[in-house]
Parts: structure tokens; C-alpha cells; sequence
């Protein structure tokens, strides 16, 4: 055989310097061979962890998993580094059913082999169980429009009440950074300070919730997730709900991207943003008690889940707008339709 050509320094990983690039890192355009990408990847993401003190040793978390892409990167990336480093942590995957054929019946089979090639018990809450509705028959009842809504309050309820079954305080979700920019750039031009404040905090754990909820994938790229997801061949699902316009989301989503294309910092640009106006927002306490209805956590009379589930109940879906006044909950609701529209973008890349 002939002896291999050398290769050209403009084609060297800028990383290890001996192997081809192969992958312009979206975040930096930086040039990477693949398992520089992969480390530096997880490097990153390692990085956050330790830096924010998130997770104590000895501990029980839940991964919100969803079987799409995000989640299923933030499983396996947390088995990686838990192993690797030896944080001490056992994590149990948690999936919110929401009662939706044809899409999560569909991810949840994703789910349920995710726990096995990562060896981590799944347990699987239903809105049906909690509620007594699933998502097909809350749309069959209030049509698409503001569904969102519906879905975001219930799946935060039920992603406390399956940790609180399982005996565990902290949940974490794969929110990427993509997710954090929109949700910033929506709370500043609604004028939204305290969900300003919330939507960047690495962790949140605050007096409405018993439960901490924390984004570990916090300052990862969407597209460089769907990079990872593809190099490491992870076994996850990618279909858009199907009941999930979002038209606010996705107006923030195409505006971020256009910036995005002359400025690939742009999106940490944002989120930083979103940190730094959050440090200068005094943190308001409010008064919760119980819920009169189901005990959960709240500041009014009846939980969020339980004033729309009496809307829903009386057939009177209107009182969504008493309610939250048509604001989705990004903490738990942002994009899946999204993703789907990543991975076509970086498979395209791959491709080309
Ligand atoms: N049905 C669910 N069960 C458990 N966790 C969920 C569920 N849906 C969403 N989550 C959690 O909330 C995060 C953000 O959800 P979102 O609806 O924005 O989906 P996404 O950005 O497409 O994420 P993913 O790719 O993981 O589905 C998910 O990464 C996951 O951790």
C-alpha cells in the first residue's frame, strides 16, 4: 500500500493537530477532527456542571426525558461524565406521557430502550393518570389554539409529582442554549423580568415548587447536540408534536437565526445577555400555599393545572385566558418542531 498523504495543515483538527477536521464547530467555526469534537463536547458540558456546583455526590436525579434529541444527548452525556468523573450521582430517567398518538407514544418506545443501553430505571407518568385528560382530548375539546399552555402547566406538575414519587428533589432537562436565546429574547419583549430571571438560572429552585429543575446543556448549541447525537449514533426520536405552532417561539427562532448566520456567538451573546440584566432584577418572594384542590404548590387558591383542569372539566376551556393570559411555560415547553429542522440542517451538512 502507498504511504498515506500528509495532510495539509489547513485541514488539521485545530485541537489535537494530527488528524483531518472533519466538523466546523457551529458555536466557534472552529475545525475538529471527530473525537476532539466529541471531548470537547463533553468537556463543556462537564465544565458547567462543576462550575455551578449542581450536583452533590451521593445524590438521586431525574433526566426529563422525552426521547428526542436533547434529552437523549443529556443521558447519555451524564452517563458519560458520571462515570468519567466520578460524581457519585444515580440518574433515573422521568417521562411525562402526555397522551399524544402518534408522537410520544412513539418516543416513549425511544425512552424505553434509552434505559436500557444506559442502564437507568424509567419511570413513566400519564396526564390521563394525574388529570384524567390526555392531550388528544384536551385538543379534541379546545381545538390547537393555546394547547401549549395546557400541555407546559401540566408536564412542569407532572414532572414534580413523578420526582416526588420517585423520592427525588432535582430534575434536570435538556434546555439547550438555542432554547435559553428564544426564551430571553420572548421575556425581554414581553417586559417579563421575574421569568427573565428564571429562564437563565442554571438552577431553579424556588418557593412554587418543592422540586430543583436545572439545564445542564445550558451553553450547548442545538446543532452541535444533533452533531453529537449523530457521531455517538444515539438512538433517539425526531418528529415534531403535533399540536405545537408556537408562532411567538418560532418568530424569536427565525430572528435568532439570522443573527446566528453573521455572528455564530450570537446565541451565547443572548443568553449572557439574559444573565447579566438578570443579575440586576431583585428577586421578589411570593407567598405560596397549598393547592385547595390537589395540595400542590401555589399563590392562588387552586394550581395553575387545577384552574385550567376546572375550565376543562365545565367545558368552559376559556378561563385560559384568566389564567395565564395565552404566556406558554418555556421552562418546560419550547421547540420541539425545532429540532426536527436542526437535524435536517446538520444532516445536510454532514451529507455535503
Ligand atoms: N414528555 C416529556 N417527558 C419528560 N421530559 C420532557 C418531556 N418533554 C420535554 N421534557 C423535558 O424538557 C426539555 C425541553 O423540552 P422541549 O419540549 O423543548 O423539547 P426539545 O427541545 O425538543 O427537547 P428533546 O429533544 O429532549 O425532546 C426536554 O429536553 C426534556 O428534558
Amino acid at each position: 500500500m502507498p504511504p498515506a498523504l500528509p495532510i495539509p495543515a489547513s485541514k488539521l483538527c485545530e485541537s489535537c493537530l494530527s488528524a483531518r477536521a472533519l466538523i466546523s464547530r457551529p458555536k466557534t467555526h472552529q475545525k475538529l477532527c471527530k473525537p476532539c469534537f466529541l471531548s470537547t463536547f463533553e468537556s463543556e458540558i462537564h465544565a458547567t456542571i462543576v462550575s455551578t456546583n449542581l450536583f452533590t455526590k451521593g445524590s438521586r436525579i431525574a433526566i426529563g426525558a422525552s426521547g428526542g434529541k436533547d434529552s437523549t444527548v443529556l443521558a447519555s452525556v451524564l452517563k458519560t461524565l458520571n462515570e468519567r468523573y466520578d460524581y457519585g450521582v444515580e440518574f433515573v430517567l422521568l417521562s411525562i406521557d402526555e397522551g399524544i398518538k402518534g408522537y410520544r407514544d412513539d418516543s416513549l418506545e425511544t425512552v424505553k430502550r434509552n434505559a436500557i443501553q444506559y442502564g437507568m430505571e424509567l419511570v413513566i407518568v400519564s396526564y390521563e393518570e394525574l388529570y384524567g385528560w390526555s392531550m388528544d382530548s384536551v385538543v379534541e375539546s379546545i381545538g390547537k389554539k393555546g394547547n401549549c399552555t395546557y400541555c407546559g402547566v401540566f408536564r412542569r406538575q407532572a414532572l414534580d409529582r413523578g420526582a416526588e414519587r420517585l423520592g427525588i428533589h432535582h430534575v434536570v432537562t435538556g434546555h439547550n442554549a438555542d432554547d435559553i436565546a428564544e426564551t430571553v429574547l420572548m421575556n425581554l419583549l414581553r417586559g417579563d423580568l421575574p421569568r427573565l430571571h428564571r429562564c437563565t438560572s442554571i438552577i431553579t429552585s424556588s418557593t412554587s415548587s418543592p422540586i430543583a429543575r436545572s439545564k445542564p446543556l445550558k451553553y450547548a448549541y442545538e446543532k452541535e447536540i444533533v452533531l453529537y447525537a449523530l457521531h455517538k449514533k444515539l438512538d433517539y426520536f425526531s418528529t415534531e408534536c403535533i399540536y405545537s405552532p408556537e408562532a411567538f417561539r418560532g418568530s424569536a427562532r427565525t430572528l435568532i437565526k439570522a443573527l446566528e448566520k453573521v455572528r455564530p456567538s450570537a446565541i451565547l451573546d443572548i443568553v449572557r445577555s439574559g444573565e447579566a440584566f438578570s443579575r440586576m432584577i431583585p428577586s421578589q418572594a411570593q407567598a405560596m400555599s397549598n393547592c385547595a384542590r390537589c395540595g400542590y404548590l401555589t399563590s392562588q387558591k387552586l394550581c395553575k393545572a387545577c384552574t385550567l383542569l376546572e375550565g376543562l372539566n365545565k367545558n368552559r376551556p376559556k378561563t385560559i385566558v384568566e389564567v395565564e393570559a395565552g404566556i406558554e411555560d418555556e421552562e418546560v415547553s419550547s421547540s420541539l418542531w425545532r429540532g426536527i429542522e436542526a437535524i435536517k440542517l446538520v444532516e445536510e451538512g454532514i451529507a455535503n
